[in-house]
């Protein structure tokens, strides 16, 4: 992890390793003055969001200093740190749900996000069955209570196929296990047809074959041209499959780029 204040001079191409520290830290104290979430038309170079000395605060608390990056299309990239560190609050702000206090968050025009939070904050005991839980990935679409027509009734057999589950659409989620529950929870994503992906720790207590199936989905994702972002704490797993890593070190600093730069400036 780079010192807080390393400049941007440090060299590791197009978005080199920063700290954030003292900078962000003065930013809150104006009281958010400054802040920015704007939308900027379509862009050619796949750009779907940009950061600019984003600053974010969580429980009167600043947990995010000036982080400025792009999230690209066609790319995966691993958001990780310890505990605390901020990377749900980070996630919270990609998706729109939570407003930064200081710096510059643009969305491309018309950008479609998608946000799986984390399992915990899930009620699985909600009475609804697998295929109701699939099409509301296509509420945006079609609206929200909508009877299910035979053209949605197929694309959610095809989405709960593709995670493996074809024929479950009428069982409660209530009998599933947590990793069969991850995967209607892909099968969902799948029917909302996002440019950009936000999943948080989505292989939390998930077994191998799940994880291994779900991976797959992503990169199907990231070739389809999608911005796929994951928040992890495996690192074998982030150095096997995301193409960029933004590192996040629980004292405000960050690091972002390339997954073997930034692991390997990290190491150094
Ligand atoms: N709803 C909330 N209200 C107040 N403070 C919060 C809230 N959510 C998170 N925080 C605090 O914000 C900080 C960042 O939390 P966040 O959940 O973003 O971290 P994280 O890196 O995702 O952690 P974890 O790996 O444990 O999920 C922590 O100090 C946390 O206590």
């Amino acid at each position: 992890m780079p010192a807080a204040g390393a400049s941007d001079a440090d060299g590791l191409g197009a978005e080199p390793l920063r700290g954030g520290g003292r900078a962000g830290a003065a930013a809150v104290a104006g009281g958010g003055l400054g802040a920015d979430v704007s939308s900027a038309p379509p862009r050619a170079d796949g750009v779907l969001l940009t950061l600019e000395r984003l600053t974010l605060v969580r429980g009167g608390r600043e947990v995010v200093s000036a982080l400025s990056g792009r999230f690209e299309r066609g790319t995966l990239t691993a958001v990780t740190g310890p505990n605390g560190a901020g990377k749900s609050t980070l996630v919270e702000a990609l998706a729109g749900r939570l407003a930064p206090v200081a710096g510059r968050l643009e969305r491309a025009a018309g950008l479609r996000v998608a946000h799986l939070p984390q399992q915990s904050v899930l009620d699985r005991q909600f009475p609804i069955r697998v295929g109701d839980v699939v099409a509301l990935g296509a509420w945006s679409r079609i609206g929200l209570w909508r009877a299910l027509g035979g053209g949605l009734r197929r694309e959610v057999d095809e989405a709960l196929a593709t995670v493996g589950l074809l024929g479950c659409a009428q069982r409660p989620i209530s009998d599933l296990s947590v990793g069969q529950f991850q995967r209607v929870l892909f099968a969902r994503l799948l029917l909302q047809d996002a440019d950009l992906i936000l999943l948080d720790e989505p292989f939390n207590a998930v077994d191998e074959a799940t994880t291994a199936d779900l991976l797959a989905l992503m990169r199907d994702w990231r070739d389809q041209g999608r911005a796929v972002v994951a928040v992890l704490h495996d690192q074998a797993q982030v150095e096997a499959h995301f193409d960029r890593l933004l590192q996040l070190d629980g004292r405000r600093r960050w690091a972002w780029g390339a997954t073997a730069e930034v692991l390997g400036a990290c190491a150094a």
